[in-house]
């Protein structure tokens, strides 16, 4: 059970990173890997932090979660013979450090600007390889720094995609009872406790977040943490992805431009909850009243894409067993799905 050793939240938090990295007893030459837009809002500041605090500070900037982006981080790390890893952006940044300082066996601190996913702080990386998304055992972070200024200040989309990512905990915890019933699969009842819990809290209190609050910052923000330390617990990602991921790994495959992973997340818990005889309306009204995505219109993807992606989603992980079963769903039967819930018209 790997966790974090500290979580930091709190507005005005990056400018801490150098000073925390002390107390965490790291030395020496440290690596920031980052985005395009994130490098400028939180990256450079990371930097400067560190400076302060001694370190030498090197860059590598990474657009998308593939292996050859691990390996470009790795071979950034080696050249700068860095010490330790930072993740400063949203869920692909924090993911390639995450692994690439696996692989190196080099600390890797956390540092998300956005509530979007909850990989923050869990000992998974969600890596495309082959071009299909591959979930890798890797090792939580040191620390996890969340400036909850600057995650306010984040488009409010990317909070929302945050809580689509937890609601989806729902239909994934449903997925792996029914992997356990089914197929023995082992199933950690703490974890899917910690995840279903999790979930419940954020489809709660969906009235309460809103953009702009500090507080809902920090609602979503602990969720995503807790559900970062159910996936840990579990040394898989089984209680934060089942159906509904393996939906939105399929969209991403054959989708022209995807959506968030938590919006795609978001709308395929409506559907699986619909196919696991739960209450979907329930989080179709969550998702909406907090400002989330529930049709493919709202998605920006054509039905079509929708419809391919319920039929083929079972091919994604299919070592993981879901509600989806082991075979293409008829046409008919995915078209009813999306229309029953109102995804497509
Ligand atoms: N390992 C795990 O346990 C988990 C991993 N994931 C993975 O995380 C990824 C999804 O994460 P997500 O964050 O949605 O995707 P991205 O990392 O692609 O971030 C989405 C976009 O938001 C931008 N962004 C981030 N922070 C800010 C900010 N403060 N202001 C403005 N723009 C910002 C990013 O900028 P930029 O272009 O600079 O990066 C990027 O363009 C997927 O790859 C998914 O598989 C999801 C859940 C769990
Ligand atoms: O997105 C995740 C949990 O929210 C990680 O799941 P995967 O293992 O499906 O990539
Ligand atoms: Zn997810």
């Amino acid at each position: 059970m790997q966790l974090p050793r500290n979580v930091i939240a709190g507005p005005g938090a990056i400018e801490s990173v150098g000073p925390i990295c002390k107390t965490m007893r790291l030395k020496g030459r440290a690596l920031i890997v980052t985005g395009n837009t994130t490098k400028h809002i939180a990256g450079d500041a990371v930097a400067e932090s560190l400076k302060r605090s001694g370190y030498d500070v090197g860059f590598i900037v990474v657009e998308d979660a593939t292996v050859k982006s691990v390996q470009k981080a790795r071979k950034a790390a080696r050249e700068m013979k860095a010490d330790f890893l930072l993740g400063v952006g949203g869920g692909k940044s924090i993911d390639i450090a995450k692994l690439a300082s696996t692989q190196l066996d080099l600390n890797f601190i956390s540092v998300p600007t956005a509530a979007s996913h909850d990989g923050i702080a869990s000992s998974r990386a969600s890596i495309i390889q082959n071009g299909r998304s591959v979930s890798r055992q890797a090792e939580a972070p040191l620390c996890v720094i969340a400036d909850t200024d600057i995650i306010m200040k984040s488009p409010y989309r990317l909070l929302a995609a945050g809580c689509g990512d937890i609601i989806s905990n729902y239909t994934a915890v449903l997925d792996w009872r029914l992997a356990a019933r089914l197929r023995n699969v082992y199933i950690s009842e703490y974890s899917a406790a910690l995840s279903e819990m999790t979930a419940r809290m954020v489809i709660d209190y969906a009235h309460q977040i809103k953009p702009g609050l500090e507080e809902s910052v920090r609602l979503v923000v602990k969720a995503l943490v807790s559900s970062s330390v159910a996936m840990s617990i579990a040394g898989s990602s089984a209680p934060a992805s089942g159906s509904e991921h393996k939906f939105s790994h399929m969209l991403d495959q054959i989708a022209p431009k995807p959506a968030l992973h938590g919006e795609q997340c978001g709308v395929g818990t409506i559907m699986m909850t619909y196919l696991h005889g739960g209450d979907w309306q329930r989080i179709r009204d969550a998702l909406k009243t907090i400002g989330a995505p529930t049709t493919a219109k709202e998605l920006g993807i054509g039905e079509k894409y929708i419809i391919e992606a319920l039929m083929k989603a079972h091919k994604v992980r299919p070592e993981r067993y879901t509600i989806l079963g082991d075979k293409d769903l008829p046409y008919d039967a995915a078209v009813n799905i999306a229309r029953t819930t109102k995804v497509i018209e």
